[in-house]
């Protein structure tokens, strides 16, 4: 295996893979842009564990033999490189100022860069503050009530954790305050809390602003999720829309296709790195994660914005699908055991952390469930020691949360990752690769892989290829490998199980069924309901079939266009919620 892993003994066995025939010019841009996932799978029917697309001016060859993932991950660069024009076509960072950045960015220790910054050891510490931000933002909902919790969890998981990482005056603007830049690192300490408490009072002061009369509501508690609202927003509401329609272009933003043709995606672009070369001039990322990695970074001043983009869109892209699908696959009936299982743990988490230091503040109010009403305001669901427990329930990796979060992971990240041939090269592949067998790959080509099986459910045995055991199996893989592995994987997983402990310990949930919402809901003109989209639904159901983790196609499909990362719902899932009375102090 060793000589085919090193692209040189496998020169003699190498042959050229099969090239997709598509269109003049354009290649196979149009079917990957409309089918995805699917046309990927039908090349591979047709043309075996390896094959060519021409994506416009580019060809992208494609691998799935286990033999070829272990050498992806573990060539050098001057064989298979990250792709740098990616970096600079999306997010604006040329790679002349990027690329020998690149690994500062990733692992320098002074100041610490993201390795650093988000080692397990310095979880608990984020986690708690993430944990704060997300109760803020809770108190925001009515104790009972419909809702999209698509649009929901994309509210919460982005504002909180954006609020973490790049600290709550970005979300908040705000003046620069000249004097903040010599303050001792104490005082910063001092002020992130009162910026923390303020995003608090501001969180409750609109509970109260709308009605907080906690009347039964259907949609978005908290504006969270739809676009064009007419509601006066605030910035983090803003920032997030923005973000996700940053988002949903970035694939298309990332291929040939010129930018000209982009114009959203390019106004949220332009939108988002104002917000950010904003913030940073004010000084409202010192003391954050993000102001650390501008330091360690040292990138020249008209680039840090950009920079800054990268590693929002790299911390939420994927996190905030990632929280909706492990809630939504817990919630099936088919696993109502994990569920259980999850609930009970957090309760466990929280008790102890109740018994354990004792409950600050007085804890949980009583009263906090049943019939909402006014209650909302003061709502106060978890003491300081509860917290504390689940904090360490985060931090677990043995737990039943974290399963759950590995298991959605796998079950929703049979996507691509890309590299660029930095010459020619041999990718070892076939049934002989360990004997020398192997593809040829031109230098400039891109290799993608897409080493995911599927079919599986949820609690069924794991079977991973070979190649990725190494790397926490299929979870592990959604997260990248080799050297330029995701530096947020160890937070990522504790912010999934926090996030998931926090709304099942603290809610009931049932899933409502598709297209069925509340009485409340806006639901959808009949009339839109044209032959054409019964049609297009009769499509997505039968699409549902093949997609797995969710056989009886309860929650919404993921949208196969999407090829890098973890997939995006493509529908709304409305879910019917009302709090409940979490451990009291003692118990
Ligand atoms: C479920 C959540 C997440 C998934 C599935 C994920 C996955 C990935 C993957 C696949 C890569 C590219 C690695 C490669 O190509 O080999 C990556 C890169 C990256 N991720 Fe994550 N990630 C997640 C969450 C996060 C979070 C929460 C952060 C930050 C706090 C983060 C920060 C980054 C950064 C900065 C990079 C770029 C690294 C570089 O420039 O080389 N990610 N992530």
């Amino acid at each position: 295996g060793r000589d085919a892993a090193s692209g040189v003994a496998g020169k003699a066995a190498a042959r050229v893979p099969p090239t997709v025939p598509g269109l003049p010019l354009l290649g196979s841009v149009l079917a990957l842009g409309s089918r995805g996932a699917a046309f990927l799978q039908e090349c591979r029917q047709k043309y075996g564990s390896a094959f060519t697309l021409r994506l416009a001016g580019q060809r992208m060859t494609f691998v799935f033999a286990p033999a070829a993932l272990q050498h992806y991950f573990s060539a050098p660069d001057t064989q298979l490189t990250f792709a740098p024009a990616f970096t600079h076509r999306v997010f604006g960072l040329p790679p002349k100022h990027f690329y020998h950045r690149h690994f500062a960015m990733l692992q320098a220790s002074m100041p610490p860069a993201l390795r650093h910054e988000l080692v397990p050891s310095s979880l608990p510490q984020h986690t708690a503050r993430l944990l704060r931000l997300l109760l803020a933002h809770l108190r925001s909902w009515p104790a009972a009530g419909q809702l999209d919790l698509v649009a929901e969890l994309k509210a919460l998981v982005f504002q909180a954790s954006v609020a973490l990482l790049f600290g709550p005056r970005f979300l908040l603007g705000g003046e620069p305050d000249a004097r903040q830049q010599q303050q001792q690192q104490q005082q910063e300490e001092e002020q992130r809390q009162e910026q923390e408490e303020e995003w608090e009072r501001q969180q409750q002061a609109r509970v109260q602003q709308e009605g907080g009369d906690g009347a039964a509501q259907a949609g978005s508690p908290c504006g969270g999720g739809r676009l064009g609202s007419p509601d006066p927003q605030s910035r983090a509401q803003r920032l997030q829309q923005t973000f996700f329609v940053f988002e949903a272009g970035f694939e298309l933003a990332a291929s040939p296709v010129p930018h000209l043709l982009q114009p959203r995606f390019l106004a949220a672009r332009r939108r988002l790195l104002a917000a950010l070369r904003e913030s940073h001039r004010a000084g409202h990322l010192e003391g954050t994660v993000a102001g650390r990695l501008v330091e360690a970074c040292g990138l020249p001043a008209p680039y840090v914005a950009n920079m800054l983009l990268a590693l929002l869109w790299a911390s939420q892209a994927n996190a905030v699908s990632s929280a909706f699908w492990t809630i939504g696959f817990l919630l099936l009936p088919e696993n109502s055991q994990h569920l259980a299982a999850v609930v009970a743990e957090a309760w466990q988490a929280a008790a102890a952390g109740a018994g354990g230091g004792g409950a600050a503040g007085g804890g949980v109010r009583p009263g906090a469930r049943g019939r909402h009403g006014a209650e909302g305001e003061g709502w106060l669901p978890l003491s300081e020691a509860q917290q504390e427990g689940l904090v360490a329930l985060a931090a677990d990796r043995r737990s039943h949360a974290a399963a759950a979060v590995a298991e959605a992971l796998r079950l929703r990240s049979f996507s691509v990752d890309v590299r660029i041939a930095a010459a020619d090269v041999v990718v070892p592949c076939g049934e002989r690769a360990s004997a020398g067998e192997g593809i040829w790959v031109r230098k400039g080509d891109m290799v993608a892989i897409s080493p995911y099986e599927e079919g599986m459910r949820l609690g069924g045995s794991t079977s991973v290829h070979g190649a990725v055991v190494g790397m926490g199996g299929v979870a592990g893989v959604s997260f990248g490998g080799g050297k330029y592995r995701c530096p947020g994987r160890y937070f990522a997983e504790a912010e999934l199980a926090l996030v998931t402990s926090l709304l099942l310990l603290l809610f009931d949930w049932q899933l409502l069924p598709r297209g069925q919402q509340g009485a409340a809901a806006p639901a959808p003109a009949a009339a839109a309901l044209t032959s054409a989209s019964r049609a297009q639904q009769r499509q997505q159901q039968r699409r549902q079939a093949s997609v797995p983790g969710d056989p009886g196609g309860l929650l919404p499909p993921p949208d196969l266009h999407k090829l890098v990362g973890i997939k995006v719902p493509a529908e709304p899932c409305w879910v019917q919620y009302r709090r409940r009375q979490p451990p009291v102090p003692g118990s």
